[in-house]
């Protein structure tokens, strides 16, 4: 059996050796000829999976994103070769929540806001703003969920409307880009939405580029108005509009998913779709590969519990370095070898910390490893 895998794909030897010969390939390069004689297709979500791909492929039997996206999945075609297809739902929903949380803490401090009297207001209830909105919690910060898909099927949460969210002292997007239905997201932020917001709403895209419309969000910030940008996606990725960049309070280059954690549950996903596939038991699992953490403490400054969580969210994860790669190297190094030379970033639960203080319960509960 031949696997071919994108090579960013970690610990794709150790999870699929078993399987049969592995061929790796370069996420934006594969070519019909080359993947013609796969039997299995393990991607991420660079690589446009369609008829014009697989066009000489007669073997295929499966293809695995080790992603929650699916964009560049034609599945209709898939279903109707009759080739299995599964993604990773919820794989880096955890590291998405982690990046908007330590980006909130960095413009908490630039700002000056207090974040315990600011509302969040997150699009998209699904497995990353479930986690985030689980992570506010923690925190005692108010959000706001607003995801009309769940609504209608019953999701027993509390939701709200899109011009509510707009509202907002904090708009986080956490939807995947749709087109052409009742529920598109693509330029769901577009001129006129844009417009609306003002210049002390903080507006934060870890989700898909396109679901803010990027030209009009430039003219907006060249005028000196709209929010404060966190951005991590952009339209038309890697040739992306760097003429934002200079805009963003904190500006990266699509990694909000790639903690460690998050993209190795994307492989392991994989692997256990296709060992049921196949009928092969499931012996391999993550938490015996991933490697211990090597995380320093800072010593903490105050006794306040919001600049404690702060100080350990920015020893496990300070999004400012990323931000700082991102600005100091974009002009050397392309926005895809910065993807692909992603320095390590664990998640929270990494960092193993002692009961013994008030503030365990809430560093616990935010998804830090407390051991009593
Ligand atoms: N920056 C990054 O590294 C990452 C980006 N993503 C992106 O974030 C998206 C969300 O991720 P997950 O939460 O894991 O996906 P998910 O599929 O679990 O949740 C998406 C939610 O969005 C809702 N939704 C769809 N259209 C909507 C609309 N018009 N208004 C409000 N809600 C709507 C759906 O009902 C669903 O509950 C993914 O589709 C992916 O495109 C995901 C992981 C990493
Ligand atoms: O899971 C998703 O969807 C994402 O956006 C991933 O973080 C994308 O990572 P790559 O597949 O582009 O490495």
């Amino acid at each position: 059996m031949k696997i071919f895998y994108d090579e960013n794909i970690p610990y794709a030897k150790e999870f699929f050796s078993d399987f049969g010969e592995l061929v790796p390939f370069a996420g934006r390069e594969l070519t019909a000829e080359q993947v013609k004689e796969a039997d299995v297709l393990l991607v991420r979500s660079i690589t446009q999976v369609n008829e014009q791909l697989l066009h000489l492929n007669t073997t295929l039997k499966f293809v695995g994103t080790a992603t929650i996206g699916f964009d560049h999945i034609d599945q209709a075609y898939l279903q109707q070769r009759g080739i299995v297809f599964t993604n990773a739902p919820g794989c880096n929903a955890i590291s998405v929540a982690e990046y908007v949380l330590s980006a909130l803490m960095v413009l908490v401090e630039r700002l000056n806001v207090n974040l315990i009297t600011k509302t969040v207001g997150i699009v998209g209830a699904g497995n990353t703003g479930t986690r985030l909105s689980e992570k506010l919690e923690a925190l005692g910060i108010n959000y706001l969920l607003c995801d009309p898909i769940l609504k209608k099927a019953g999701d027993s949460r509390k939701f709200c409307s899109l011009d509510e969210i707009r509202k907002c002292d904090i708009i986080s997007l956490h939807v995947p880009i749709t087109k052409n239905n009742k529920h598109s997201t693509f330029h769901m932020f577009d001129q006129l939405v844009l417009a609306e917001l003002s210049n002390k709403q903080i507006l934060i895209n870890a989700c898909r580029g396109e679901v803010i419309d990027n030209q009009a969000l430039l003219q907006l910030k060249k005028n000196n108005k709209g929010p404060h940008l966190v951005l991590d996606v952009w339209e038309n990725e890697p040739n992306i509009l760097t003429e934002l960049i200079p805009y963003c309070q904190l500006t990266t280059a699509h990694i909000a998913g790639y903690s460690l954690e998050g993209k190795s549950r994307g492989t392991e996903m994989l692997y256990q779709a296709l060992s049921k596939l196949l009928n092969k038991p499931v012996e391999m699992q993550l938490g015996k590969i991933l490697p211990k953490a090597e995380i320093t403490c800072k010593n903490q400054l105050s006794d306040n519990i919001l600049d404690i969580v702060k100080q350990r969210i920015f020893d496990v994860y300070d999004v400012r370095r990323d931000d700082e790669i991102f600005r100091e190297q974009l002009n050397i190094k392309s926005f895809d070898y910065l993807r692909k030379n992603y320095p390590v970033r664990r998640e929270f639960s990494a960092l193993e910390l002692s009961a013994q203080q008030c503030w365990s319960e809430t560093l616990k509960n935010l998804g830090f490893n407390v051991k009593s």
